[in-house]
């Protein structure tokens, strides 16, 4: 079953909000015992089956448009398991409920319980055809681990030559082809039909992939989010890591080097983040046994260690993948892949375990719209467009809202002229979706990364100071008041100073409530946002408490901020020029109005 056209299924929006008849449904004629036993799907009379279809409609929708659904397992029963001809008979049931639920439902696995076989199906949403479930992955780990290679071979179904044929597919920069390097954040797209089978192909002639066609075509698209491996682009993997908001982490670590750079770094900074990791081994093609092993034991060791707490698990079959991946949310489960990205061991188990992986944040989009910018744009024939996450509300062409702030802390209302979603042009964004906007009369100096876009209800007030909860997680001495560090928060990145805290002195491992000033502007912020508080080594984690909103902008500060303005008026000039050609600005568009995110980020430390 593929995606759905018919404009009577596509509703389905209204198809999975509760009607009232159902809500009233007697529930209650029903005991939980029987609606909850392992034979219920044998042959449910009609009470017993719009209770069953209440129950997965429900469960749907809490997780983000699918579930794992398994046929014979139940917590009521003594003994679990089915025999061939119930398991048969709850399967029909199932499918059923599926397809009124406009759903896709897929055996993922058969396996042996105390009595018979449980089995257990994916259960996933039919999307309309320009719509999708979103997940996003943000790929780190130390230089040379494979991450671009990696990339490259899942999103182009073609196998890397072990001489980093793959990643030439991927590279933005020449001097990132011409280094194997990469440094600047990219992101690749793997799209899933609603029954879990690949969307992607390998392209022809080394074309790039058509983003339309896999976004029309899917079900669920992972995004992932490729950061850069090398110590001197940290500050650009920070901000990926802050900034697109992942719902995961895949830690890559080539297993003939190990544990080896910046992994620990990237390790921890998802661990600080609470961005649940995955590990990817690669390379196992080519390194000998004991040294894999050495690599493994030395893994297995740091994710058992009470800084990180996981449980390590060795992804060797489907199974494995199948429990992995229902359980990575909630437990502290961290599933390991071993793969090679020139034979392609493993990297079937590693697609099913995408499959997978859903949205972990919850968004609202019934609240007003706010939107996070990561990005700006200067799109020939266009005009400037920004591009991000929306996190609250749905956001509809032609729209007005709140941009800002600028250095002095002001909101402007700009209009939204268009909008696309994955480069494919839309109507319409809502929560949890990345999406680009083009601004109506806005010029592309006038905004940077980390201001939003609200609705003009949120009357929003940027602030210069705020409190947080922090945690030292690493400094080699001790950290005073005045001390300075660049804060991320989001896409927000900009130094601030201490102005006091709980503690006189911050050691590694210190906790303390810290009161943070911004140096050049004030920021819109949220409270309950974690951040990253860094200097070169020096490592900090918090969560904001506290906006103070009445925080005096100093005269010192209103007169950087009018410099730093009119510096970036007469920047202004430059940028445009290099968008109409020069590569100096970074950014160049080779396709009128395919200006989605992503594909260019030219900020290098
Ligand atoms: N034999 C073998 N070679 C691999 C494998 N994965 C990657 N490589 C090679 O390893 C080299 C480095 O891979 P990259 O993908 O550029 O590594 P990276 O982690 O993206 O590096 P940065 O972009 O610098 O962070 C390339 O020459 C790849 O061809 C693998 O599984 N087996």
């Amino acid at each position: 079953m593929e995606k759905s056209t018919n404009p009577e299924q596509n509703h389905l929006d209204n198809l999975f909000a509760p009607s009232p008849g159902e809500m009233n449904h007697e529930d209650n004629d029903i005991e939980e015992r029987q609606i909850f036993s392992k034979v219920i799907l044998i042959s449910p009379t009609d009470d017993e089956y719009h209770l069953l279809m209440k129950q997965l409609k429900q469960r749907i929708q809490e997780n983000q448009g699918e579930c794992v659904y398994a046929v014979g397992e139940s917590d009521v029963d003594v003994e679990s398991g089915l025999c061939d001809e119930e398991l048969a008979a709850s399967k029909a049931t199932l499918l059923s409920l599926a397809e009124s639920l406009d759903c896709h439902c897929t055996l993922l696995r058969e396996r042996p319980a105390d009595k018979g076989k449980i089995a257990e199906y994916l259960i996933r949403r039919i999307y309309e055809e320009n719509d999708f479930l979103e997940v996003k992955v943000a790929v780190v780990g130390n230089v040379d681990a494979g991450k671009s290679t990696l990339l490259g071979v899942l999103t182009h179904c073609e196998l890397d030559n072990g001489r980093g044929y793959s990643r030439q597919k991927l590279f933005r920069h020449k001097h990132e082809v011409e280094s194997g390097r990469t440094s600047s954040i990219g992101n690749e797209i793997l799209g899933f039909r609603s029954d879990g089978c690949v969307v992607n192909k390998p392209s022809l002639h080394g074309a790039h992939i058509d983003w339309n066609t896999i976004c029309q075509q899917s079900s669920k698209v992972i995004t992932f989010v490729d950061l850069a491996g090398h110590e001197k682009y940290l500050k650009t993997t920070v901000f990926g890591m802050t900034g697109h908001l992942p719902d995961f982490c895949m830690l890559m670590v080539g297993s003939n080097a190990g544990i080896v750079g910046t992994t620990k770094e990237h390790l921890g900074l998802a661990l600080a983040l609470n961005v649940p990791v995955f590990v990817v081994v690669t390379k196992i093609d080519m390194c000998p046994s004991n040294i894999l092993q050495e690599t493994m034991k030395l893994l297995v060791k740091i994710l058992k260690s009470p800084g990180c707490r996981k449980i390590p698990v060795l992804v060797s079959n489907k199974d494995d993948v199948i429990v992995t991946a229902t359980n990575f949310t909630s437990e502290r489960v961290c599933p390991i892949f071993q793969v090679s990205n020139v034979t392609g061991q493993n990297i079937d188990l590693l697609k099913i375990f995408l499959n997978l992986l859903n949205c972990r944040t919850k968004f609202d989009d019934q609240e007003l719209p706010e939107f996070l910018i990561d990005d700006t744009f200067s799109v020939p024939g266009v005009g400037t467009v920004v591009s991000g996450t929306v996190m609250k509300g749905s956001i509809k062409a032609g729209e007005n809202l709140m941009l800002g702030p600028d250095l002095l802390g002001s909101f402007e209302l700009v209009q939204i002229k268009s909008i696309h979603r994955k480069r494919m042009a839309v109507h319409a964004v809502r929560a949890g979706q990345t999406a680009a906007f083009a601004l109506k009369k806005v010029k592309r100096a006038n905004i940077r990364k980390g201001m939003v876009m609200v609705s003009p209800k949120y009357n929003p007030k940027a602030v210069w100071e705020y409190k947080g909860e922090v945690l030292v997680l690493h400094h080699p001495t001790t950290i005073s008041t005045k001390y300075q560090a660049m804060v991320h928060c989001g896409s927000i990145r900009q130094t601030a100073s201490i102005l006091s805290m709980t503690k006189e002195h911050l050691r590694t491992g210190d906790k303390a409530v810290v009161r943070f000033r911004f140096l050049k502007n004030p920021e819109y912020l949220r409270q309950g946002t974690k951040f990253v508080f860094r200097e070169g080594r020096t490592k900090a984690v918090g969560t904001i408490t506290e906006l103070i909103e009445d925080a005096p902008a100093y005269q010192s500060h209103l007169k950087h901020s009018h410099t730093a303005k009119n510096r970036q008026q007469s920047s202004k000039y430059t940028t445009q020029q290099s968008s109409s050609g020069s590569r100096r600005g970074g950014k160049r568009w080779t396709q009128r109005n395919n200006y989605e995110v992503n594909e260019k980020e030219t900020h290098q430390q």
